[in-house]
């Protein structure tokens, strides 16, 4: 079911501060900032050779990613993100098997313009899993 790592994403209490760690301290190429109301986040991408870190501050009153930075304030990892062929397939499958499919199940459209879901982190090993169709 599995492809490519799309991103790893990390939960940060000051958007700009991180993105500036890793385009001048680290020496990496970073995006703008993109916020994404229907997420609850902003969003900057660390783009390297092979995959992406995702840098989320949160973005209104009912941020999904306000309890993690209220338990971990300096920032932590959030989630893993790997790409699959047809999400609605992974999704029908994912439930068969007993894993708890976030929200109403339906794909919302994520940062690249590409449906997305998100499956529990208690049914993996403790790790949020983000799906995304390519
Ligand atoms: C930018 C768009 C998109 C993209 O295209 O890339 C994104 O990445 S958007 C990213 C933000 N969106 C989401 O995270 C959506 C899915 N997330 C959720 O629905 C919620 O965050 C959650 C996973 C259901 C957790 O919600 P929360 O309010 O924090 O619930 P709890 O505090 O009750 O947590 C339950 C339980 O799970 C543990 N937990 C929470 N978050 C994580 C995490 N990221 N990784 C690992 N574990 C996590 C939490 O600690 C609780 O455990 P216990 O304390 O043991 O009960
Ligand atoms: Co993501």
């Amino acid at each position: 079911m599995l492809g490519r790592v799309n991103h790893i994403a990390i939960a940060v209490p000051d958007l700009a501060a991180a993105a500036a760690i890793y385009r001048d301290t680290l020496g990496a190429r970073v995006s703008q900032a993109q916020a994404l109301p229907e997420h609850g986040v902003t969003v900057v991408f660390v783009e390297l050779e092979n995959t992406k870190v995702e840098l989320l501050e949160p973005l209104g009153a009912d941020s999904p990613i306000a309890s993690f930075l209220a338990k971990n304030p300096s920032g932590g990892m959030h989630h893993i993100c790997y790409e699959v062929e047809d999400i609605l397939k992974a999704r029908d499958q994912l439930r068969q098997d007993g894993a708890r499919v976030l929200g109403d199940g339906q794909p919302k459209i994520g940062a690249h313009g590409k449906p997305v879901l998100f499956l529990h982190p208690k049914d993996f090993q403790g790790t949020l899993i983000e799906l995304e169709q390519v």
